[in-house]
């Protein structure tokens, strides 16, 4: 990679345009600039008329990386699926190499930056359903808004290949034309779209399938097994990503708030849930597993957090969870740091058991490495690992796609960051499909997993504006 400063960034485009030549191929020319504060849903949203469609977004829980990409200067996809991570991971650091970037300094989520997420399981990846998303999907964007730690940078990104000189000129003249309408945004419409139609899929059948799985785990050496159901929703009308984006925010600080739009179809949702974050050489995960509901006092709900804390079937659902993650951990870093018990995590619907996991990653290590070796935790999958994505495959009732699948970002310096993507929605149009799972264990009962589904589905129900009239 080659990096300048402002003032020779016409310099620099010039010999980006003079290796393309050479090389015969396209070079990855990014530009960064620090900018006065913009909202990043006006940002996202100003896209709108020119890049529905090729957008995306991303918030942390603290807020530290607030990314707004708009429009998109080159795609990895495909519906092959063989060593998906290795593959995507040798394509970013092929155009990085060769990259030139105009920048002052080197702050993570700017620049260079690949943005997407994987399909839950590579062998089950080509359904109708997820048709627009396939395997995998990254993709880099022309204009991207990073708000790190509350400075704002604008990136523009370009894929020098052509004599075109004037190429940067017009990108200019597109983002400052963007970023003034940006600024004009007034706040989004509260508005709700009006639900017409709700459908849980296949209830009845989702806890006959729990039931074997139950008697699996009491008779195999399968331990846990996470089972997923649907719920389709059909609106008056065609759903907006800014307006979900916006209800999301609002109601699910706490969460990882994403989405990824694929033309006509988004992917939405606000995840409690941190598959990995790589800042430099420090790594950090979290298990996430053993649930219980949001009291309507607070002390109901001290209550039912304590009874949580406690709960035998609970724990050993979490413990799984921590033994895998602690052990994949171990693999690429030297020293795991993971508490003796876990702790609470409350959403505005439910709460979890919670159990934050740091380490320093060995040299060499990547943030795809990190996703492979991680992917799915038995918070997702199960335990054994390879067994239970099996017996997901051949039970479940339903296409996952991107749900509970690693959902996030890598730069081009080695950081990035990536969800579980859980309490999340696949919106076509006036329609979505609403995914929601639970870790089956060998004392779960399948009329309580059942329910603790339906709370699951409640942050994306609430967002969407729909109501939720099963069993709660
Ligand atoms: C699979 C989901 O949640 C997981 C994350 C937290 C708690 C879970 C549980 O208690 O079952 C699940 O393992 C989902 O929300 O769809
Ligand atoms: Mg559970």
């Amino acid at each position: 990679m080659i990096t300048a400063n402002k003032l020779n960034i016409m310099e620099n485009f010039h010999n980006a345009r003079v290796a393309a030549k050479e090389k015969n191929s396209s070079v990855l020319f990014s530009e960064v600039t620090k900018i006065g504060m913009l909202d990043p849903l006006s940002f996202y949203q100003s896209g709108k008329e020119n890049y529905n469609g090729d957008r995306f977004f991303w918030q942390d829980p603290k807020k530290a990386t607030i990314l707004a990409g708009v429009g998109k200067i080159d795609v990895f996809q495909s519906s092959l699926n063989q060593n998906r991570y290795k593959e995507i991971e040798k394509q970013w650091e092929n155009l990085i190499e060769h990259a030139f970037v105009i920048k002052d300094q080197d702050i993570p989520g700017t620049g260079p930056l690949l943005f997407g997420g994987f399909s839950f399981d590579s062998a089950k990846s080509n359904s109708m359903l997820w048709d627009q998303f396939g395997d995998h999907l990254f993709y880099i964007p022309k204009y991207l808004l990073s708000i790190i730690n509350g400075q704002a940078y604008l990136t523009v990104n370009a894929l020098i290949d052509s004599d075109d000189l004037s190429m940067l000129t017009e990108a200019g003249k597109e983002i400052d034309a963007l970023i003034a309408k940006a600024q004009h945004f007034k706040n989004l419409p509260a508005d709700q779209n009006v639900l017409m139609e709700q459908l849980e899929v296949f209830p009845e059948q989702w806890k006959e399938i729990v039931q074997t799985a139950i008697n699996e785990i009491r008779t195999t050496d399968l331990d846990k097994l996470v089972l997923a159901r649907e719920t389709r929703l059909k609106f008056q009308s065609a759903i907006s990503s800014e307006i979900v984006l916006n209800r999301l925010m609002l109601e699910q600080p706490a969460s990882f708030i994403f989405c990824l739009e694929s033309g006509s179809d988004f992917f939405i949702g606000a995840s409690p849930e941190q598959l990995v974050q790589k800042n430099g050489t420090s790594l950090s995960s979290a298990c996430l597993a053993g649930s219980i509901a949001r009291g309507k006092t607070t002390e109901e709900d001290n209550v039912l957090g304590e009874t949580l804390l406690h709960d035998q079937k609970n724990l050993i659902e979490h413990q799984y969870v921590v033994s895998m993650i602690k052990h994949a951990m171990e693999t690429i870093c030297g020293i795991v740091m993971v508490p003796d018990a876990p702790q609470l995590m409350k959403t505005r619907h439910i709460q979890h058991l919670y159990t934050p996991v740091a380490g320093e990653s060995r040299s060499g290590v990547s943030i795809f490495d990190c996703v492979e070796k991680l992917h799915p935790t038995p918070a997702m999958g199960g335990l054994p690992k390879e067994k239970a994505v099996e017996r997901i495959r051949e039970l479940e009732l339903l296409e996952r796609g991107f749900y509970a699948s690693p959902i996030g970002w890598a730069d081009g310096q080695g950081n990035g960051e990536f969800a579980v993507a859980i309490r999340s929605a696949l919106v076509q149009g006036n329609e979505a499909s609403l995914f929601a799972g639970c870790g089956i264990v060998e004392d779960s009962e399948p009329q309580s997993e059942y329910i603790e589904t339906a709370i699951k589905f409640k942050p994306m129900l609430s967002a969407l504006g729909g109501n939720l009239h099963a069993t709660s």
